[in-house]
């Protein structure tokens, strides 16, 4: 079975607790037991940090076992050259997702460093960017 890893940055342990009409109102938790029945092709591995260095080392350290990545930098996907620069260093697809659409809200929101480093991004579906971002990957990885 593929390992499929879903990384998401700062205050996504506590989207139910943010603004509902960006970010759904549903815990990650949730969500993740949804994918994981939607998508049984794959082994999830999830990691959420609020720190910068801890999402750097768990990209640094990935084995061969992980077929994939899924990633939600977060408020890091505007200002993190160190999360990027991990993301250069990765051999396997890479997809971006948002829960709000980053393209109709603070202008310091649309500079993005992250995603160039990625296959490209799915942004403003709520909890659905992960879903289609999971079908995507089983698209690269499986189909
Ligand atoms: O924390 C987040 C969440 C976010 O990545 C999203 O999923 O929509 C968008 C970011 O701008 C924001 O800082």
């Amino acid at each position: 079975m593929k390992k499929i890893c879903i990384i998401n940055g700062p205050n996504l342990d506590i989207i139910e607790k943010r603004e509902a009409e960006y970010y759904g109102g549903k815990n990650f938790n949730d969500i993740l037991t949804d994918l994981k029945n939607e998508f049984p092709q794959f082994n999830f591995d999830y990691f959420q940090s609020n720190i910068e260095g801890e999402i750097c080392k768990k990209i640094n350290n990935f084995g061969n076992d992980i077929s994939g990545l899924i990633i939600n930098p977060g408020g890091f996907t505007h200002n993190s050259v160190s999360i990027r620069d991990s993301l250069s260093l990765l051999k396997i697809p890479i997809i971006e997702v948002h829960l709000s659409n980053i393209s109709n809200r603070e202008n310091f929101r649309r500079i993005n460093l992250t995603t160039s480093k990625t296959i490209g991004y799915i942004s403003g579906f709520k909890e659905f960017s992960y879903y289609a971002a999971c079908f995507l990957m089983k698209k690269y990885l499986i189909d």
